[in-house]
């Protein structure tokens, strides 16, 4: 067990402004099937050959399911003032419906009481692409009921901890569900269907729809949906490629707001899907009408866009911008990006709030020396990231708070442990937490800023 941080944090930050970090069940808790929890399609994902690097599994992961308590600490002595996690669903139901598990009820209970006791305001996120391998046996998100399977397990968590969370999100990026886990293949359950892929789409957009009915019943007022957004520019002023940026710009950035805010997909998915694309009623275009009470932004790089056939279904690929910085995921480093995208969602949505509920990169970090870690790279994209946010501020965006990704180095989906985004350097052999310098720049941002970068 390692030495807990000595400093707990004293002074707090302005309750105005979230300073926080952000983290998921799977990618940090390992243990995913203690305590009476099922098998989720992540558990089985990964243990399957040949789906995450180097055999990577989740199986421990940061430990946190048994560390929690540390990790608590850890954000204490960051001076974060609040933490979004998400909850394990085949923890609280493991057949996905039906018996409730006490025991995984017991554990975030114990988080988010932990996170109070330090004024560290919890943000829940009911999915963050662990479905449990029960419902996935029944078609999974391509199911007719998955939307209803969704609302139950979110009531369960509604009454169990709507008295002490009070920032909700439904899910957690459904283009990347969508995309990842239908269309690509790269991310569970490792489908590869075009047909299958706007169900799913629509079937996320109606499960958002229903926790949304789900909370509002139970008088849970703040509840958003967090979305990876990523600006397309187009790469030269053609024709062929302002066309390609907006097909790219409604499949990546508009394929999910636009039905939960306008009631209506975007024109051009029917161009991008073809004979795929299944017809909508109005009614049924209608229900997907459900404005979150806050968008939760999830921004790590841009896209130049230049129009290639060759490129299905959108007709459009993405242009590596060579004379720029990248991160170790490949992503290009540009802090204007994030600018950029929460104006766009200012003028286009009608200026919702919104929470940066994901920003942060990997870096090929340099290894500890005498109990330090200079992770130069990541300080910068921090840096500039904030300034970026600043400027949205600035010009009358309602933004409400800030998550850095990760508070842990942790599991990177299909790549592993072979990414490292964290604050918080995790000792791949013992797990022993490390706080980067990263770390510490972002203490004193929260300290010097504490109202908003
Ligand atoms: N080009 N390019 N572009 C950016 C594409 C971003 C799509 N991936 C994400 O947003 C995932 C999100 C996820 O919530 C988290 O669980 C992941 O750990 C992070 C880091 O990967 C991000």
């Amino acid at each position: 067990m390692s030495k807990p941080p000595t400093e707990i944090r004293s002074d707090s930050p302005s309750r105005d402004f979230l300073w926080g970090a952000a983290t998921s069940a799977y990618q940090i808790e390992g243990s995913p099937l203690a305590d009476g929890a099922g098998p989720s399609i992540w558990h089985r994902f990964a243990n399957t050959p040949g789906r995450v690097l180097n055999g990577d599994t989740g199986d421990i992961a940061c430990d946190h399911y048994r560390r929690w308590h540390e990790d608590v600490a850890l954000m204490a002595a960051l001076g974060v003032n609040a933490y979004r996690f998400s909850v394990a669903w085949a923890r609280i139901l493991p057949e996905g419906t039906g018996r409730v598990n006490q025991a995984g009820l017991d554990f975030y209970r114990c988080l988010v009481d932990a996170l109070l006791e330090q004024g560290i305001e919890p943000m829940l996120t009911l999915y963050h692409w662990d479905l449990p391998e029960a419902l996935d046996t029944r078609g999974g998100w391509a199911s007719d009921a998955s939307p209803g399977w969704f609302a139950d397990y979110a009531q369960v968590l509604y009454r169990a901890l709507g008295d002490r969370v009070r920032l909700w999100i439904t899910l957690n990026e459904p283009w990347v569900i969508t995309a990842g886990g239908y269309l690509y293949g790269d991310l569970a359950p490792g489908h590869r269907s075009l047909h299958e892929t706007p169900i799913v789409a629509h079937n996320l957009l109606r499960a958002h729809a229903a926790a949304l009915a789900s909370g509002r019943a139970e008088g849970i007022e703040r509840i958003g949906l967090a979305v990876n957004l990523e600006p397309q520019y187009p790469a030269s002023p053609s024709a062929e490629d302002i066309g390609a940026t907006a097909h790219r710009d409604a499949f990546i950035n508009r394929w999910f707001l636009d039905p939960v805010f306008l009631g209506r997909y975007p024109a051009e998915m029917e161009t991008i899907f073809g004979s795929a694309w299944p017809r909508h009623s109005p009614s049924e275009l209608d229900a997907l009408r459900a404005p979150p009470d806050f968008i939760g932004v999830n921004y790590y790089s841009r896209s130049v866009v230049r129009a290639d056939p060759t490129e299905q279904p959108v007709g459009a690929r993405r242009v590596r911008q060579d004379a720029r910085p990248h991160t170790a995921m490949d992503w290009e480093v540009y802090p204007q990006g994030l600018t950029d995208i929460l104006l766009w969602i200012q003028g286009r949505y009608g200026n919702p709030p919104v929470y940066i509920t994901e920003n942060g990169a990997a870096f090929d970090d340099p290894p500890p020396v005498a109990g330090r870690l200079h992770d130069r790279q990541r300080v910068a994209y921090l840096r500039t990231h904030l300034r970026a946010a600043s400027r949205a501020l600035r010009r009358g965006v309602d933004l409400r708070g800030y998550f850095a990704w990760s508070l842990l180095d942790n599991f990177e989906w299909s790549y592993g442990y072979a990414k490292r985004f964290g604050l918080v350097h995790v000792d791949p052999v013992d797990r022993q937490r490390l706080i980067k310098d990263s770390g510490r720049f972002y203490r004193d941002a929260i300290r010097r800023y504490g109202r908003g970068p």
